[in-house]
Order: C-alpha cells, then structure tokens, then sequence
C-alpha cells in the first residue's frame, strides 16, 4: 500500500523504489546506490553520485524516490527552470517541517508566518559594521594561523589535508569548537537516546552542555544589556549578532523570541557558516592550484590593488572581482550546499521540463507532504547554462559575478536565500587576498602521480555523504617579497 499510494503522490514519476525515503534519518547511514532498489535507498550523496555516472537517467528534470517500507516520498529536481519556480512560490513549497529537529526552531528551519519574525530579528545585525568585523577578525585570524603553524619562518609548507587547516581557521573565527556531533544528533530519533548506546549517550550529553552554556550566556547578556554596561567586545561590534537576538527576548510584543528560539537561532549563526565557509575555501585553492593561470591573475589583482604590498582593509572587498569570481566558479562547481530541501504545503502542479531543450514536458501533480530535493550539483553543470560544465572558468562571471546571479544557486534564491552571503564572502575574500598575497598555492603530488590523478583523486573520487571533498594535499610556496 506504502508504495502504491508513493507512487499516486508523486503521479507515476519515473524514478527509484526502495527501502526507505531519500530524507528517512537512518537512510543517511547507508552508502548512496546508484543501482539503489528494494534494500538499499539513494542516500544523501546521491546527487554527486548520479553526476559522476552522468547525470540522472530519463528525458525530463525530475525523477521520484518512493520508498515501500520507511520514510517519506520525494522528487528530485534537477533543471534552473523548476528550481527557480520553486524557489518562487514559497506558499506551495516551503521548508521541511523536519528541518528544526537539530537545534530548534530558527530562521533557517522555520515554515510560513513566523518565519517573518525571526528574519526580521535577525537582518539588521548583518550590517556595514558587522562585515567589518568580519573583515578585521579575518585578518588577526590569518596572521595567528601563520604564528602558530610556525609559517613565518618557512619557504614552504606542505599541507596534506588542506580541511584541517581552513576548518580549524574558521572554527577560531566565530569561536566554537567544531561540532562533529550534528550529524548523529540529526539522524538519531528521539526515543533512541534512552538505550544504552555510548556514542548517542555522548552525543545527547554534547548537545545537552552546548544548551546549558547557551542558557547561562544569554542570562549573562540580559544582564549586561539591562545595566547598559558596555564591554570591550560590545565597542568592537562583536555581540552584534547575539545583542539582536537576546534583545528580541528582553523587549517582548509581536517580534518577541522565547529563550529556546534565542539558543537556537544563535546556534545556526554559529553553524550555517561553519561546514560551507571552510570547504569553499578548500575547493577555491584546490582549482587555484590546479589553473595557475587563473591563480596569477589574482595574484595581479592583488598586486594591483596593494601595490605596496599593505594589509587589505574592508574597503578594498570590491575590488578583489577576480577572487570572487573564482570562489563563485568554485561554488559551481562543488556547491557546499548540494542540495537544499522544500516541503509540498499542499497539492500542486509543476512543470517537468525536458532535459535537452528546458522547454515544459508536461504537468506532474505533487500531493501535500512531498518532499522536494532541489539538486544544485545538476543544475551547476548543465550545458545549456554553463558551455564546457567541467571546467574551472571563472571568466564565464565575468558579466554577472554577483552571486545572486539568476544560474547560481550556491547561496539559494529568493526570500529564504541566505543571509550569510556577505558575512561569508567577506571572510573568504579577506583569508584569500592574506593567503595569496604572500604564497603560492600548488599541488603536492604523491609520489609519480600525475596533475591529472591528483585531480581525480581530491576532486573527484570519495565524494561521501556530507559531500566533502577528500583529503587535499597541497602546498604554499612562498612568494618574493612585492
Ligand atoms: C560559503 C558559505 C555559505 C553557503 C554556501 C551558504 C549557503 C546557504 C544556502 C544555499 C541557503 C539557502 C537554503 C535554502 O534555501 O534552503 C542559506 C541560508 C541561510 N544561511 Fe547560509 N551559507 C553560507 C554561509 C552562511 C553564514 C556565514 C551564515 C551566518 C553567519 C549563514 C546563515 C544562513 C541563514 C540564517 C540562512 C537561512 C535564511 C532564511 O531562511 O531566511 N550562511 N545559506
């Protein structure tokens, strides 16, 4: 019956049978299928896996994942036309309901109305003065990393695992401690944590002490806003983002948040940056060092704009378009954000659009509860928008580098696109500009391992289910003094 009434929600799409839903929690514990029926379902790095196998098969955008024993029904969408649709008509395809079981309602996970209300708590903290911030914290933060792996007296440093240098940077940034646990926390049900099981044990008590030092530093924050005491970090703009929220809680009325919603909505300013940030930088200098040709050009820029070679300050961001032309190209390429999740509010039609031509193939009716998987790794590389898909060429934003560029969906679209762009484009122009200022980036080749393997092997190969790149071996040579 489960596969039978599936398959009526999604109106006979083509697409998989299996187990258990795409979006199921434990599903994500299984390796992605390719040839995913009865036992086995796509997983969550399904859409890299079809990529690799050359796209998804069929004649049209969409294909339907109906499980026969556990989880929800979904279709996976894969052209700029239906994702644009429906990141339009946020009515119909809203938010996952799910979505807030990790840390609470937030701005991020929140459906409909009260949505508004936290957007509107949340958006003036993103200020002029904030990025500056950002900017200046990017900077010290840089020069502590080049102090303490011991940098400034070497010619040259081989990295072998790139992630753990830029995740360590930006973890030092906004100043948390990695939280590797998110994942178990997301995937376990909550009846799960009563069973004597260490690594759930481990993960709840994690989770648990992250909640209680929210509590105790919210009260600490109200009692410092309510005596108006001004400490060294509030003149340096640094409580902006936390003031808002607390403030949201002490000033009550219509745009009020309950302590829950204030842990939960500082915690995913925490997090939202924290996985993507790190691994934009990682794919950015992967492909600089790949394409020495693109990486002199922003050497050039770099040079032309601190001619005297000085420190970058916050108002040189616009002049750095080649380096964000590149970290665009690169979020085409390996979007951080694979794919993002939208829930069927209530019965619909969409237009499934023919895969070569874009044109509309015909009407499918979607039932309330669908789950839709909008898939950004498809849509990144399709011939029709981008020519040559595979390679890097940041020249193809030379028109339209702003990253809400109509084709580019890295930071999503429309009203729930994120609210982070500036924050995180800041903090990725500035680490750049200090990296590549003063060194070099190049492959580090195993031994008789040619470019070309080296591509396969840490661009390519292993792309798990978190969708991390494999372990990036390079290394910085440093530059002649400008
Ligand atoms: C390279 C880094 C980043 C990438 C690739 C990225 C990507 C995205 C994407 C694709 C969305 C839209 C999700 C959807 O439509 O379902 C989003 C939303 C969001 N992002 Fe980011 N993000 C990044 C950095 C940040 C940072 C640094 C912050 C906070 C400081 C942040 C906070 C948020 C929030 C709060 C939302 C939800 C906005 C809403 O629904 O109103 N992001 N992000």
């Amino acid at each position: 019956y489960k596969l039978w009434s599936g398959l009526k929600a999604v109106d006979y799409t083509p697409g998989i049978r299996c187990a258990t839903g795409a979006r199921f929690s434990l599903s994500a514990l299984f390796r992605t299928r390719l040839d995913s029926t009865l036992f086995n379902n796509p997983g969550s790095g399904y859409v890299w896996e079809a990529q690799r196998a050359g796209g998804f098969k069929g004649d049209i955008d969409i294909i339907s994942v109906v499980p026969w024993l556990q989880g929800d029904v979904s279709v996976i969408v894969s052209s700029l036309e239906m994702i644009q649709y429906i990141l339009r008509h946020s009515d119909t395809f809203d938010k996952e309901q799910a979505g807030s079981k990790l840390l609470g309602v937030n701005v991020l996970t929140v459906q409909k109305e009260p949505w508004k209300r936290h957007r509107r708590v949340v958006n003036p903290a993103f200020s002029k003065k904030l990025h500056d911030l950002v900017w200046k914290q990017s900077m010290q933060t840089f020069r502590d990393m080049v102090d303490v792996e011991g940098w400034d007296k070497e010619q040259s440093v081989t990295i072998p695992v790139l992630e753990s240098l830029t995740t360590k940077r930006h973890a030092h940034l906004i100043s948390i401690p990695p939280v590797q646990d998110a994942p178990v926390r997301l995937i376990t049900p909550r009846w799960a944590y009563v069973l004597p099981i260490q690594a759930i044990k481990r993960v709840d008590m994690a989770f648990n002490t992250v909640f209680s030092f929210m509590r105790a530093q919210i009260a600490l924050r109200r009692e410092k806003i309510a005596s108006e005491e001004v400490t060294s970090d509030d003149a340096q703009g640094k409580n902006t983002i936390f003031d808002n929220i607390v403030k949201a809680n002490i000033d009550g009325g219509k745009f009020a948040f309950d302590e829950d919603e204030v842990i939960a909505n500082t915690l995913i300013m925490l997090l939202a940056g924290h996985e993507t940030t790190p691994r934009t930088v990682n794919a950015t200098l992967a492909l600089l060092a790949l394409y020495e040709e693109e990486q002199e050009k922003v050497y050039e820029e770099i040079r032309r704009t601190l001619p005297d070679g000085r420190d970058p300050d916050y108002e040189d961001f616009e002049s750095f378009n080649q380096i964000r032309k590149c970290v665009q190209e690169a979020m085409r390429l390996y979007p951080p954000a694979p794919m993002l999740f939208r829930e069927v509010m209530h019965d619909t039609h969409l237009n499934a659009t023919d895969k070569v031509t874009g044109g509309i193939s015909h009407s499918v009716t979607l039932k309330k509860g669908t789950r839709v998987i909008l898939n950004l790794v498809d849509i990144h590389r399709d011939p029709r928008h981008f020519p040559e898909p595979e390679a890097f060429k940041p020249s193809r934003w030379d028109d339209d580098f702003t990253t809400s560029s109509d084709t580019f969906g890295g930071f999503g679209h429309g009203l729930r696109a994120c609210i982070g762009r500036k924050f995180a484009l800041t903090e990725l122009t500035c680490f750049m500009v200090m990296l590549l200022r003063d060194w070099r980036v190049e492959v580090d080749l195993a031994e008789g391992e040619t470019r070309k393997q080296w591509q396969k092997r840490v661009m390519t190969d292993k792309i798990t289910v978190l969708h991390h790149l494999p372990p990036i071996s390079v290394r910085f040579t440093r530059r002649k003094l400008m």
